[in-house]
């Protein structure tokens, strides 16, 4: 990879607005609103979690009660705020949406939890960022419905229990494996979200496309749904723009050839890696044979920050079986040639997990 195909690249490229980035744009909310699924017959994919909500849920109505805590784990922009909202309405109850770093003190939850409506679901993302206190305040509220509120400070401080509604808490996390397993322990039902396969990502934008009233024939969704990393959001983001591409240079409908042609501008190639994606595997194949290379080095090679390389570019490339992280640094596998369009060389051959190219050590000594 040369500096002119990755030129400028550190101006854009710090992860944010990304097009295939999986986090929701600042401006995209209105619009994601317009797409949720409303009910669980509407929300596609994910079979397994959709039949044992749907048990969890329609138990807890039969028993006219309030449903089990609810804990969605899963990569961002996989659905987990619809889905606490789709458990809401099919609760018949209202919601109240925060999130883990918005309740740093005790207090913050406690004002939440006692305005909380019998019933009421609080769908708490990213529980994970949530402060130690908060945390510890949670575990009481969610198994007893109760809260001690202290007041003053020092040896008169005193704690005044809290009665509070039943409620069911849903909690969203990217990082199960980070909630203290007390806090893990509390949810009767744990959901874990995988990413979409191709098909149920082109059954995504069908139902997109004709709430944005655009017209999509198959094979036009199929590709958008093959550029779309596994995750709707980028299904949805990756159809708007390709709208916008067949209503400017087409005549508005979308099939295969309009598709690609537009994700092409926008630089998202057939199988979903942009700019930065392919800068960071051309290097690795180009510049260091496929490594071993330390992170640092390629980096630099880059134009790149560490940390954008490291958590914006190479978990899709390591998913992809792309890229792989080994104790003496970042090696491109057999399929990174592939998919570059290049010969493979001898030593890539056949042997999937290992280095492709000769050893070549970090220049930074990591
Ligand atoms: N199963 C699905 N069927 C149809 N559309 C979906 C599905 N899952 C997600 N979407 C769409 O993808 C977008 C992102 O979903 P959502 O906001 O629920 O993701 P998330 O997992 O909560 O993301 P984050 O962790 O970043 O908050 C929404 O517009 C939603 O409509």
């Amino acid at each position: 990879m040369s500096g002119e195909e990755y030129a400028g690249a550190g101006a854009a490229d710090d992860g944010t607005d990304r097009l295939v980035g999986p986090e929701a744009d600042s401006d995209e909310s209105a619009v994601e609103a317009a797409l949720r699924p409303k009910e669980l017959s509407e929300f596609i994919g994910q079979p397994k979690v959709r039949e044992q909500l749907d048990l969890v849920l329609k138990a807890a109505r039969q028993r006219h009660g309030t449903a089990d805590h609810v804990l969605l784990s899963g990569a961002p922009g996989l659905g987990k705020t619809t889905l606490s909202m789709i458990i809401a309405a099919e609760m018949g109850a209202p919601i109240r949406i925060t999130s883990g770093p918005a309740i740093q003190h005790a207090g913050d939850l406690a004002a939440i939890l006692s305005s909380l409506q019998e019933g009421e679901i609080l769908f708490l993302d990213e529980i994970h960022r949530m402060s130690r206190p908060a945390e510890e305040m949670l575990y009481m509220a969610m198994e007893d419905f109760r809260v001690d509120v202290i007041v003053g400070k020092g040896p008169g401080a005193t704690a005044i229990p809290l009665e509070l509604p039943p409620f069911t808490l849903v909690g969203a996390t990217t990082r199960a494996g980070l909630l203290p397993p007390p806090l893990r322990d509390r949810f009767g039902f744990t959901a874990h979200m995988e990413f979409y396969e191709p098909a149920e990502l082109e059954q995504v934008v069908h139902r997109s496309a004709r709430l944005l009233e655009v017209r999509t024939d198959a094979e036009g969704a199929a590709e958008i749904a093959g550029r779309s990393r596994g995750t709707p959001r980028i299904a949805n983001r990756l159809l708007r723009r390709v709208r916008d591409y067949a209503q400017v240079k087409a005549d508005g409908v979308i099939d295969r050839e309009i598709a690609s042609r537009a994700l092409g501008v926008y630089e998202v190639d057939e199988r979903g890696l942009d700019r930065l994606d392919r800068a960071v595997l051309g290097a690795l194949v180009k510049l260091f044979g496929g490594g071993p290379v330390g992170l640092s080095t390629l980096s630099v090679a880059v134009g790149e920050e560490r940390e954008t390389v490291e958590e914006v570019a190479e978990p899709f490339l390591v998913r992809e079986g792309l890229l792989a992280r080994t104790p003496r640094g970042r090696i491109a596998t057999p399929a990174a040639w592939d998919h570059l369009g290049m010969a493979r060389p001898p030593q890539a051959h056949g042997r999937p997990d290992s280095p492709a190219g000769p050893g070549q050590a970090g220049l930074f000594g990591e």
